[in-house]
């Protein structure tokens, strides 16, 4: 287990600049999941801390200690990639004794054994253990690489977007594995992923990276609740929150198309109550609901079903808003519906910077 500090991590490759001012604290024994779009610096951060690429600036401490000039094999960390690193010509156990027997430092046959029974009893791949790799399907062949992680038993394990060649269904199983694994091991994983649904509901902590630069760092709750900014709100929910211009009158946050208005007092961290300044409501799609005696009216714009719930996109003059209701609600497109929303919910944005005005006046 180990205690995993980032700080002020700058990379820059040529001209190109990969991370910026990176800080990350990640703590012993829990479920990290770095969130962030392709080309986000998800990747070079794992590599950091794995000592396969160096940072131009800042340091990388695990468990309190600068590992500047610790190569990859003294950091005593292990990397699960997307692709399967196995050799295919060799069965699954060959495959679990490889980490086990380098050259220096051979483990006893009994110890070896013993880890990589284990390892296959835990991941439920027992029954393959003689079998070549090659002839495993993509979930089995990703057991057996977390498998050639875990018989290690590293400080910390890197997981780079471990599950995304898996089918929908496969990943959603191993996904509820890999948390139960973790929790077991009771090891710290920095889980990388672009999937925002993949980071909610398997970290404990997300940190989500937008080119570079951590936007914000929290519980799955309050990402989701109280994200720090428009980029956050926008990307992390499905769908994602609704964003609708509005501006600052007399103390009121007013949005003048859908005749919506709240006291801007509470809802900012401090005042900068500027009369005229731009603002942006933010409203879950879950929190927008449909009630004959509403005062906005709008019309159906579609209707997506799915299952347990319909996505409802409302029309309101020229802006759009997503309305999660129950399946049973009965609405064709184009029809006229009412609809209202909880006040309490609604997070307000500044329009220059896209902050959240509860991080930040
Ligand atoms: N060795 C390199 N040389 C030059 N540029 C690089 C190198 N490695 C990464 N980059 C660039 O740095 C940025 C971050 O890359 P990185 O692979 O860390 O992103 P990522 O978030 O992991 O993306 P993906 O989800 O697509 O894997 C990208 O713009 C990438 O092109």
């Amino acid at each position: 287990m180990a205690h995993i500090q980032l700080k002020n991590i700058s990379k820059t490759f040529g001209n190109h600049t990969a991370l910026t001012g990176l800080n990350l604290d990640i703590g012993d024994g829990e479920f990290f999941v770095l969130l962030g779009e392709t080309g986000a610096g998800k990747t070079t951060t794992l590599r950091m801390i794995a000592g396969l690429e160096k940072p131009t600036e800042g340091q990388v401490f695990i468990d309190g200690v600068d590992v500047a000039n610790w190569g990859a094999a003294e950091r005593d960390v292990a990397l699960v990639l997307q692709q399967y690193s196995l050799y295919p010509r060799y069965t699954v156990r060959q495959n679990l004794e490889f980490p086990l027997k380098p050259k220096i430092r051979r483990l006893p046959d009994a110890e070896i054994k013993d880890r990589v029974d284990r390892a296959a009893r835990t991941l439920r791949i027992e029954h393959l253990l003689d079998r070549k790799t090659d002839r495993l399907s993509g979930g089995e062949m990703q057991r057996v690489s977390i498998g050639r992680a875990i018989v290690r038993k590293p400080r910390v394990f890197l997981m780079d977007e471990p599950l995304s060649a898996l089918d929908a269904k496969l990943r959603e199983a191993l996904r509820t594995e890999l948390k139960n694994l973790q929790m077991q091991l009771g090891a710290t994983f920095l889980f990388v992923t672009h999937d925002q649904i993949e980071a909610m509901s398997m970290g404990d902590k997300v940190g989500v990276l937008n080119h570079g630069r951590i936007v914000q760092t929290g519980t799955p709750y309050e990402i989701y609740n109280n994200p720090r900014d428009t980029y956050v709100a926008s990307f992390v929910g499905s769908p994602p929150m609704n964003l609708i211009d509005g501006k600052l009158v007399n103390g009121r946050a007013v949005m003048a198309p859908l005749n919506f208005e709240l006291p801007f007092e509470g809802r900012a961290k401090t005042s900068g109550a500027t009369d005229g300044r731009p603002l942006v409501f933010g409203i879950r799609p879950e929190d927008v609901y449909l009630e004959s005696g509403a005062p906005v009216e709008a019309r159906v714009h579609d209707v997506e079903n799915h299952g347990v719930e319909k996505i409802l996109t409302l029309r309101v003059g020229d802006a759009m808003l997503r309305a999660t209701v129950p399946a049973r609600t009965d609405v064709e497109i184009e029809q006229p519906v009412r609809f209202a929303w909880d006040p309490d919910k609604v997070v307000l944005f500044d329009k220059g910077s896209g902050i959240n005005l509860r991080h930040a006046g």
